[in-house]
């Protein structure tokens, strides 16, 4: 071991709201006209200040990881690849046009960003896509950064990894990948590199995350050949982030590239195979050990093993976080209502900025993190898990179950339906926060959210509604209500993580064994079916849905904490059940959001996923229907997991997909009943009654009248009175439609 190395410290990237969510502030003032665009960039000139000034405790900072909204529309603004649609006079506003859309043109898609929930814009490319230099941005990050003497890196997301995470415009030929593009693109990011290299860059950045999945060999040469160009030009650190390099390694290492920077968090494997590669002793290679997308305190003894092993390889080591830190929250230090043994073991984004400066000095501390403490651990919870038979997550044949639970609960063809939530109005929102700071009393607040729960019951009957939800009014969001009545959970005060745009979240924290206390919707739920002979839905949220949108423990697999979860869930369903609800249903829209990046790990994900909301959800009755939500289209990679949830009811998103995706899960052998979503709640856009009748026509031509029904395609909550009312009039009169024509 060669103890003399220096260890060089830096982070791949950082949460770039500011700390007090600055930005978001800005970016909506300036949206609604109140504050212009020189008073925008003077609020992000503040926020890039303060990243700087965290950032400054590093060896190299990264720059140019600032964004006014997604680092992917910087890319694609970066190479001047813009949507004709999507050009204006000003640049600030084309950016904005393509981020938000405005009256004369949709915006760009959106989609989740690998295994996390950050959604990025989708950049659109075709054969005549005109790509030109556009470093102004990444010069000008730079040289704020070296203005304040501090050893600065640029950081630009990959011509690879910007291809491939593009969709191809519209009118190109159908066999077109904006991957076809690289070898353009790549002669527009050399000359990006040169401006860079005249500013006075020396080794740049360049993200590659979409090598951190699978690739074809064809893809994989496309890249090697790509870098050995870039390589040419400028010193080039690649980096990945989410999961191993894997088989892009070698490709890259061969490329004759500067350094990589490996994912030694979730791509430990990257360790041993670069071993076994004939790694020059010159080459830069960076260990991510510090967790870019968990809060819990590295773990320093480990990591300083793994940075030992890769001096072990390289006489040029260096120690960053595992991706960018945007992931996380800004900073601990607000967070005083936090337990002080959870606090004690967590770190935020510039809590790890600490420990990769510790890292990185030779004298530093090297503690290994303390187990959990013992009270965290429920040992009700773990004997009753493990005392849980083979069959427990299993119930009745789905054709006994239907049976059963038709003469429960007639029910006409085509039943209406909606997702959960109502309308969450301002006044709602105000109610919440004034309990919140203790401005409500308990009983006034109740008695708020009881006169919502009774006027969103007497709509729906006014509707004419088959089967009624609640309304959720008293849910601030689907997994935080859960989150804050479960042992094991703590929320934050400040914790936010940017998700897109200027919307931010703030994931609870899930450290300790789970358990519920006492039952957290059935008094709800009880309340809406005291008001009315009509069916009410029980609602809640999945064991999955509910891991992917916290901050989830580490020391154990996340298949065990799903279990736990499911449990607690188990028991609310089993409430639910005895209150005499007959319909329950448990949202998973996170069901494919935690799906592994790569298929090798995605067997093993499918099982337990399905398994934690079978186990929720198989304690029923036959004649109790389950019923489950899903709101994404893109169902390939899923559609046997949802089949294996075994609920009796789904509802996905179909409206933007013109219903294709009912065909498919036809094909995958899903044969329970199905509501594919006839609205797109998305959007402020009522659509007519004709077309939602004739969407409904599309799904019975598919699978015949018995198992469609008729919903919107997700929750109501972030849309107005004003388009509720008007389209479910209409979602009602088109299933009505189409039954007599079935009839
Ligand atoms: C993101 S899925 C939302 C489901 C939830 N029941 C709602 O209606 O709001
Ligand atoms: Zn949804």
């Amino acid at each position: 071991m060669n103890h003399r190395t220096a260890v060089r410290s830096t982070a791949l990237g950082y949460p770039r709201i500011g700390s007090d969510r600055e930005l978001k502030r800005a970016l909506e003032a300036h949206w609604a006209g109140r504050l212009d665009a020189a008073g925008l960039e003077r609020a992000a000139a503040a926020v890039r200040a303060e990243m700087l000034d965290d950032l400054s405790v590093l060896d190299q900072v990264p720059t140019g990881v600032f964004s006014y909204y997604d680092h992917v529309l910087d890319a694609a603004f970066a190479v001047d690849a813009v949507a004709p649609r999507h050009r204006r006079s000003d640049r600030l506003a084309s950016y904005f046009a393509a981020a938000r859309g405005d009256d004369a043109a949709a915006p760009l898609e959106m989609t989740k960003w690998f295994d996390t929930n950050y959604h990025y814009l989708v950049p659109e490319i075709g054969p005549a896509t005109a790509f030109a230099p556009r470093p102004e941005k990444a010069v000008a990050e730079f040289l704020e950064a070296r203005e304040r003497g501090l050893d600065a890196r640029p950081v630009l997301v990959g011509p690879a990894s910007l291809l491939l995470l593009a969709k191809a415009a519209e009118g190109a030929p159908a066999d077109f990948r904006p991957f076809d593009r690289l070898g353009d693109l790549v002669e527009v990011y050399v000359e990006m590199l040169a401006a860079l290299a005249q500013a006075g860059a020396g080794l740049i950045q360049l993200d590659e995350p979409a090598l951190c999945a699978d690739r074809t060999p064809a893809e994989l040469e496309a890249v090697a050949a790509a870098y050995r160009r870039l390589v040419a030009e400028a010193e080039i650190l690649v980096a990945g982030g989410y999961g191993p390099f894997g088989e892009s390694l070698p490709v890259l290492l061969e490329s004759g590239v500067e350094g990589i920077a490996l994912d030694l968090v979730r791509g430990r494997s990257d360790l041993e195979a670069l071993a076994s590669l004939d790694v020059s002793r010159e080459t830069f290679i960076v260990a991510g050990v510090v967790d870019g997308r968990n809060i819990w305190r590295t773990d320093l003894a480990d990591a300083a093993a793994d940075i030992e092993a890769v001096k072990a390889l390289t006489d040029r080591v260096g120690v960053a976080s595992s991706s960018s830190l945007l992931h996380v929250p800004v900073d601990l230090a607000p967070e005083t209502g936090l337990p002080p043994l959870l606090a004690e073991r967590l770190a935020f984004a510039r809590q790890k900025l600490i420990e990769l400066t510790v890292l990185a000095d030779p004298d530093g501390a090297r503690d290994a993190r303390p187990a959990s403490p013992a009270a965290w651990r429920d040992a009700a919870v773990r004997d009753r898990l493990a005392a849980l038979g083979d069959g427990a997550d299993r119930r009745a044949p789905y054709a006994d179950r239907q049976a059963s639970q038709a003469k429960r609960v007639p029910l006409p063809p085509l039943p209406t339906t909606t997702i959960g939530s109502f309308p969450q109005t301002a006044e709602l929102r105000k109610a919440r926060a004034a309990h919140r700071q203790g401005l409500m009393i308990d009983a006034d607040y109740q008695a708020r959210m009881k006169a919502e729960v009774a006027a969103v019951i007497a709509e729906q009957e006014r509707l004419g509604i088959d089967v009624l939800v609640h309304g959720e009014p008293e849910r601030n969001d689907m997994v935080q209500y859960f989150a804050e009545l479960l042992t094991g959970f703590a929320t934050t005060a400040a914790g936010w993580v940017q998700s897109y745009g200027s919307r931010c979240v703030r994931p609870p924290i899930l450290y300790g064994d789970v358990a519920r206390t006492a039952p957290m919707t059935v008094p709800w739920t009880s309340y809406a079916q005291s008001l009315t002979a009509k069916p009410v839905k029980g609602m809640l949220t999945g064991p999955v849905t509910i891991l992917a949108w916290s901050f989830v423990r580490d020391d154990q697999p996340l298949a065990d904490t799903a279990d736990q979860v499911a449990l607690a869930l188990r028991d609310e369903v089993a409430d639910l059940e005895a209150a005499g609800t007959a319909i329950i249903q448990v949202d998973e829209p996170a069901l494919r959001e935690l799906l592994p990046v790569r298929e090798a790990p995605r067997a093993a994900y499918r099982e337990w996923s399905t398994r934690s909301f079978r186990l929720a959800t198989s304690g029923v009755r036959p004649d109790t229907a389950i019923h489950t939500h899903l709101c994404y289209s893109e169902f390939g990679v899923v559609i046997d997991a949802i089949a294996a949830l075994d609920a009796d009811v789904t509802s996905i998103e179909a409206s933007r997909s013109k219903m294709e995706v009912v065909a498919d899960l036809g094909r995958a052998g899903y044969r329970s009943g199905i509501g594919p979503g006839v609205w797109d709640i998305h959007s402020p856009r009522v659509p007519a009654a004709a077309e939602m009748a004739e969407a409904l026509r599309l799904a019975v031509a598919a699978l015949g009248p018995d198992r469609v029904w008729a919903n919107p395609d997700c929750g109501l909550k972030t849309r107005r009175y004003e388009e509720v009312v008007p389209a479910l009039e209409g979602l009602v009169e088109a299933a009505r439609t189409v039954r007599a024509e079935a009839a």
